[in-house]
């Protein structure tokens, strides 16, 4: 069988369904959406647990309001539209532990979150002067915040590897900084936790049915194989569907791009591939457990410092607190980056077993056996193959125009390809907004113009970057060649490793 269509999305998460709203809004509505899945959501994905739905994706709005600008990160403005219910966290609500049971270190995980702080300005003075980029541990080592000790290690892993799902060694601190000032620095109430029994992707299932019919989406659709060239693409499916299209939007993570799960043809230029490989896929793991009674203290959140292990089921949170699912009696535990790829690997019973030995510390020898124990293996499913990107240190933003750049008709768009706020469901909510209307001018004018140009990033020196960028200005001025001197010009900043803005 074969289906002809104007533009084809692949996967159907948040920015899938924003690209298709924009497409609609434009008056496009000859658009297919092919999911895997038998649901829209893509990583807003929730289960049911005893008589609760919970989020074994994304679960927080984060960063609700600019409280200087009074905007909204949208995907709060859509919350209010649906009347999505959920419950500001606290997380100064908070109690600590060590292998001991109780023990009060707050003020070192006051230290590291005011040491967070000083290297967000540092970073971001750092991009204003032009200064090569250092990872976030040099940052904060350089501010003289040296983790030492297991409670300066767990308050160093609460204020940054819990949110990142990734250690500070690893990742960019101007990237880093960015993002989180973006998305937290002016948003200064508390990000909202979704409890809605519909699920948080009721959000975006929503907005489909009111853009989209039946003959818009294919549901258990898996793509295997994605043809694309300078006049259409040509998709096949699993079950053997062909969709032609004259433009497709591909918003597979960055994880699926990684990993052979699917197979381009041609295979992509040597600058997209090395732009796929050098950023990273993060992995997030939340561990939900259900107990015959609640045996811990009433807070929000728990930390555990392991006496050996850096981010050996760190974090806690309790969910059967007013506000969220009351007399529950659910705890979550949340592993990230090495230590959730070994939950991942390792049986359920394993996992299980280390938990009850850690929780067993923390509040005594004479605790119940969980009822209900379950977390989802996303690095281990080919359709996300981890749970969200992080801007490595030593990645550059050509590298980043790179991934997001379109080959032939093939455009790309989701999360990952968000400079400010990649990781986060408004990233990816964004990103779809923008690739939405690119393509909706490219059907509507029929502006597409081939290119196939090489866009490997360069490195320049500081000298000759400098000389390369004021010829091109000087040459721009004096209007010769002002076409090819705009194009050249971008290329030279885009392709400069060190030139930031
Ligand atoms: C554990 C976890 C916790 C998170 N917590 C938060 C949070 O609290 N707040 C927040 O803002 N963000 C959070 N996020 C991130 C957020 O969920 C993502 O940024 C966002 O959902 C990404 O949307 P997307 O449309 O870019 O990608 P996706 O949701 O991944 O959409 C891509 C779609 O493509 C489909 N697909 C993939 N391969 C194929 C194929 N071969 N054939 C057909 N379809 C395919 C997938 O099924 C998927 O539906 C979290 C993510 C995870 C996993």
């Amino acid at each position: 069988r074969l289906i002809r269509t104007k533009v084809v999305i692949l996967g159907g998460g948040m920015a899938g369904v924003m690209v298709a709203r924009t497409l609609s809004e434009k008056g496009i509505s000859d658009f297919l959406i092919i999911e895997a899945e038998s649901v829209l959501g893509g990583r807003m994905k929730e289960t049911t647990f005893d008589k609760y739905t919970i989020e074994l994706g994304a679960n927080w709005i984060e960063g609700i309001r600019n409280h200087e600008t009074g905007e909204e990160n949208p995907i709060w403005t859509m919350a209010t539209k649906y009347n999505l219910t959920s419950t500001a966290t606290d997380t100064d609500d908070l109690l600590t532990y060590d292998q001991n049971g109780q023990f009060n270190y707050s003020d070192v995980v006051d230290q590291a979150f005011a040491h967070f702080k000083q290297v967000l300005d540092d970073a971001t003075k750092r991009e204003e002067s032009n200064l090569e980029d250092l990872s976030f541990a040099e940052g904060q080592r350089l501010r003289g915040w040296i983790p030492t000790t297991s409670y300066e290690k767990v308050a160093d892993w609460w204020a940054f590897d819990f949110e990142f799902a990734d250690r500070p060694t690893a990742s960019s601190m101007i990237r880093t900084a960015a993002n989180e000032k973006a998305t937290h620095g002016q948003r200064l109430e508390d990000d909202q936790f979704v409890t809605d029994q519909r699920g948080y992707a009721f959000l975006v299932r929503e907005e489909a049915k009111r853009i989209a019919t039946n003959n818009n989406i294919l549901y258990n659709s898996t793509i295997t194989t994605i043809e694309y060239s300078n006049s259409s693409v040509n998709i096949t499916l699993r079950n053997g569907l062909i969709i032609w299209a004259d433009y497709a939007i591909c918003t597979f993570s960055v994880g699926v791009l990684q990993h052979n799960d699917v197979h381009f043809i041609p295979a992509f230029p040597a600058w997209k591939q090395e732009s796929i490989f050098s950023f990273k896929m993060a992995t997030y793991t939340k561990i939900f457990l259900q107990f015959p009674h609640k045996f811990w203290s009433n807070a929000q959140f728990f930390l555990y410092a392991d006496p050996y292990r850096r981010g050996y089921y760190p974090q806690w949170q309790s969910l059967s607190e007013i506000g969220f699912f009351p007399d529950s009696n659910i705890l979550v535990v949340t592993v990230v980056a090495d230590q959730a790829l070994i939950v991942e690997a390792q049986s359920k019973n394993q996992t299980l077993i280390e938990i009850m030995d850690v929780l067993r510390s923390m509040n005594g020898k004479n605790i119940p056996e969980p009822n209900n124990f379950y977390y989802y293996r996303w690095t281990l499913d080919p359709l996300y193959r981890g749970s969200y990107s992080n801007w490595p240190t030593g990645t550059s933003l050509c590298q980043h125009n790179n991934l997001g750049r379109p080959i032939g008709r093939l455009h790309f768009t989701g999360e990952a390809y968000s400079q400010e706020y990649y990781g986060f469901l408004h990233g990816a909510y964004l990103e779809g907004l923008k690739i939405g209307k690119k393509v909706a001018d490219y059907v509507l004018n029929k502006t597409f113009r081939t290119d196939n140009r090489d866009y490997s990033c360069k490195q320049h020196s500081s000298r000759e970057q400098k000389r390369i960028i004021l010829s091109l200005l000087s040459k721009l001025k004096s209007g010769k060649n002002s076409k090819v001197s705009k194009f050249e010009f971008l290329q030279s900043i885009q392709n400069s490793h060190d030139f930031k803005r």
